[in-house]
């Protein structure tokens, strides 16, 4: 949908002076008046005709009604011009068809454009840069649980620093009362439930189902649900109850991690981005749904490299938890050592003061981070008597974190708002 913003920006955008072509590769060149030029091939401009033919649109919906089946990809243009002194693109096509461009909505979609090309790849919420201790230090952000709760502004800025740096912190929700996780869920949008319950909670229980709730001891670093091909990308846990004495939260960067590896160790690097590490978790929790005691009992197996590479060869995702790590490596036996000299290095990298950051969640504080990135630990902790340190937490997936972010930025009429149809 146009936002306000794009529509105030239509009517500052620069005049069209001319267009040309199409050309033998079926592009058609059009200048602005400001100097600028634009290549568009002549089968997209049919295909993303702002039009009723071409879409249908209504406040609940942006969709194509073109069928790629039926679509003539070699189509033809009757007629070119431009309309209202500078103000469109018209294009009669050989179906009778006609699309009006705004020069706008050139400008923003200009595919021969790098700025606008970079600015659209923004949509994505990657993150630019990894962090070390200094790094992170300066620039964590936090935000009032309160605020969050009321102002949107809030809620898009909260999302955002955890896309970009991979963990934001919400402070000072009202202590000792439950219900924060579901708040705040509600405000981002969908919770993510695992076969641990929508809200789960930390604390020392008899017949842990997890080492997290099995002593009052510390952990090692680890991504929550190895054991899971699909483990959640982002994970939340709530302060209920603070311990006396330790239960910090440590977080590392994998992706900071697995590039000091990169320079560093790169035989450690090129074991962890190729061989594959086997998980499983077996065994049962107990949990409340709709309001009744709920046994799911699992027997989860998955396999994942610790440092995962995307197409290009950027680091995007991290698995490592060496609570699950099985028994099984798919490998010559005579590569086994090296696979474990690999994951007691990286381990080692985790743990060194330039990587960690370490803060005390108070009672009422929150903390979101990227599970597919850092890694996250406690330390271990002494409770007052009668007061057990508990914490509550849930899982979220990027797609309804950032569609929130960008859902926002349309809302409010951010400038980082990018069009969509
Ligand atoms: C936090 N909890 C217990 C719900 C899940 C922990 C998953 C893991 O240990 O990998
Ligand atoms: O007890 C904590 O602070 C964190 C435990 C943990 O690793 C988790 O909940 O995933
Ligand atoms: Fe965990």
């Amino acid at each position: 949908m146009l936002s306000a913003h794009i529509i105030r920006n239509l009517r500052n955008a620069s005049k069209l002076a001319s267009v040309a072509g199409p050309n033998a590769d079926r592009i058609v060149n059009v200048k602005w008046s400001d100097g600028k030029t634009g290549e568009f091939p002549l089968i997209w401009l049919r295909d993303t005709s702002p039009d009723a033919a071409t879409y249908t649109i209504s406040p609940a919906m942006t969709a194509r009604n073109l069928t790629m089946l039926e679509f003539d990809v070699e189509q033809k243009a009757r007629k070119l011009w431009i309309d209202g002194d500078g103000d469109s693109l018209k294009i009669e096509w050989d179906s009778g068809v006609l699309s009006t461009f705004p020069s706008e909505w050139l400008q923003m979609r200009n595919p021969s454009d790098q700025e606008a090309r970079k600015r659209r790849r923004k949509v994505y919420l990657f993150p630019e840069e990894t962090w070390g201790k200094e790094e992170i230090e300066k620039k964590l952000k936090r935000f009032s649980h309160e605020e969050f709760m009321k102002n949107d502004r809030v809620v898009h800025d909260f999302l955002e620093a955890v896309c970009i740096d991979g963990i934001a912190v919400l402070k000072g929700a009202p202590q000792g009362a439950r219900g924060a996780i579901e708040a705040i869920g509600d405000r981002i949008g969908m919770i993510k439930r695992t076969h641990f319950g929508i809200v789960f909670e930390v604390s020392t229980k008899a017949d842990a189902s997890n080492m997290a709730y099995a002593s009052n001891g510390g952990l090692p670093f680890h991504t929550d649900f190895p054991s899971l091909s699909h483990p959640p990308q982002l994970q939340m846990l709530h302060m209920l109850q603070s311990a006396e004495e330790g239960g910090n939260s440590l977080f590392v960067d994998g992706f900071h991690v697995a590039e000091q590896l990169r320079v560093e160790n790169p035989e450690v690097f090129r074991i962890l981005t190729t061989h594959s590490m086997e998980y499983i978790e077996e065994g049962y929790d107990i949990h409340e749904i709709n309001g009744k005691e709920f046994r799911f009992d699992y027997d989860m197996c998955a396999r994942h490299k610790v440092i995962r590479l995307n197409d290009e060869g950027k680091v995007n995702k991290i698995q490592f938890g060496n609570a699950m790590r099985s028994w099984f490596y798919d490998c010559e036996p005579s590569q086994v050592q090296n696979v474990y000299r690999a994951m007691k290095t990286f381990t080692d990298h985790c743990y060194q003061p330039r990587n960690v950051l370490k803060f005390r969640l108070e009672d009422g504080d929150t903390v979101l981070w990227a599970n597919q990135r850092l890694l996250h630990t406690r330390d271990g902790f002494k409770n007052a008597p009668g007061k057990s340190r508990t914490l509550t937490g849930c899982y979220f997936d990027w797609d309804i974190v950032k569609s929130r972010v960008r859902h926002l930025r349309d809302k409010l009429e951010l400038e980082q708002n990018q069009p969509s149809a």
